[in-house]
């Protein structure tokens, strides 16, 4: 297969609430749509899930322009590729930037499956049908707010809820959520909030049976999740410290995780994700995937990708409603009773609606060879 076009959009869509990050808050989302063409016209879909500003990790929207423009689309354009797998080969001389390399890499994957003629979780090798998703709530103004929200989603049918912690809002909320939702499966995502100081403090979420503690010491280490573990009976979940399948190998070999959240950006692209996958699957390593707030591109990826047999736990994909007053795909994506029906339909399975699109592009160009 060759592409013979690549068309990069930049959008801005607004969501449906404020997401609040160490950064500070934000009602609008901007992302980059990388559509790649073949000689027949036919479009694979990408997204770069970067934020505008380097709060979860180095790369932004413009970081990413600019690696793509002139560094990864020059590399694929007209090039010969027999398979999705050689792009992170093509990639191998540039230095991380995984964001970056997984909107073009996801792009090639789509219009692969599509020219084959198979659904792009088919692609993948995945088998499930049907997927089990949760919900990620952000921090809130008040402990109230986050219990109606809670309460929404578990009459939602959403089969887990992930809530956000820091110092001081943290295990008296949990302690709240508990004395409502005794039983629903809960989870902590703590975005490197904490040090290793703060053990006691970690210690003291273990009394609320949670499924996992998401990334609660630094961004870039395996070394204190490995002591903290040992110090606390809640399983931790590496997010932002697992940037590729030697980050996971390592981060295995030293017990720094019993659980990994798998991100298709933040690991370079669907075949590292499926790498990380198996790893995981042959040391019993559950894993789920993680969210970025995609738009439905990017959702499709996600659901495509949790149809791999180790993906056994409810990962971030929730419904594009629960997002959006109106999605860039269609159908977009719906949930019933915390379950996402897999398309399968010819690549991500969802139609990018070029309308919507157009009306959300605040810069697009296109290269061809
Ligand atoms: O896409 C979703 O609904 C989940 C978003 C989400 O929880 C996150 C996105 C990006 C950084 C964090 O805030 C958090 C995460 O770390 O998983
Ligand atoms: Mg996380």
């Amino acid at each position: 297969m060759k592409v013979k076009q690549v068309i990069l959009r930049h959008i801005k869509m607004r969501l449906k609430f404020v997401f609040t990050t160490s950064f500070g808050s934000f009602l609008d989302k901007e992302f980059l749509l990388l559509e790649a063409k073949d000689e027949n016209g036919l479009s694979g879909w990408g997204e770069s899930v970067a934020f505008h500003s380097p709060w979860y990790n180095e790369e932004t929207i413009k970081t990413n322009w600019h690696i793509l423009e002139d560094f990864l689309i020059p590399s694929v354009l007209n090039r010969e590729i027999e398979h999705p797998d050689e792009i992170s080969q093509i990639f191998s001389n540039i230095r991380k930037n995984n964001m970056a390399k997984s909107t073009i890499e996801g792009a090639v994957w789509d219009l692969y499956a599509k020219q084959k003629g198979v659904s792009l979780a088919n692609a993948l090798g995945g088998t499930k049908k049907e997927i089990e998703v949760g919900i990620s709530i952000g921090i809130q103004k008040n402990v109230d707010e986050l219990l109606h929200l809670i309460e929404k989603y578990v009459k939602d049918g959403y089969k887990r809820i992930k809530v956000k912690i820091k110092p001081g809002w943290d295990v008296e909320v949990m302690r709240e959520i508990r004395k409502h939702f005794p039983n629903v499966p809960l989870m902590a995502d703590a975005n490197s909030a904490y040090r290793l100081d703060d053990v006691d403090r970690l210690k003291a979420l273990d009394e609320f049976d949670l499924m996992m503690i998401e990334q609660p010491l630094a961004s870039d280490d395996i070394v204190d999740h490995a002591k903290l573990q040992k110090q606390i009976l809640t399983p931790v979940c590496l997010d932002e410290s697992i940037h590729s399948y030697e980050d996971a190998r390592k981060a295995i070999e030293l017990g720094s995780l019993k659980i990994i959240n798998i991100k298709i950006g933040r690991v370079g692209g669907l075949t590292e994700a499926k790498r990380i996958h198996d790893l995981c699957e042959k040391h019993n390593i559950p894993v789920w995937c993680g969210g970025m707030l995609e738009s439905g591109i990017g959702r499709a990826h996600n659901i495509a990708l949790t149809t791999l047999s180790n993906f056994v736990l409810p990962g971030d994909t929730a419904a594009s409603s629960r997002y959006w007053e109106k999605d860039v795909i269609t159908p977009e994506v719906t949930v019933h009773h915390g379950v996402i029906t897999v398309p399968d339909k010819p690549g991500i399975g969802y139609e990018p609606n070029l309308e919507v699109i157009q009306q959300l592009t605040i810069n697009e160009k296109s290269f061809s060879s």
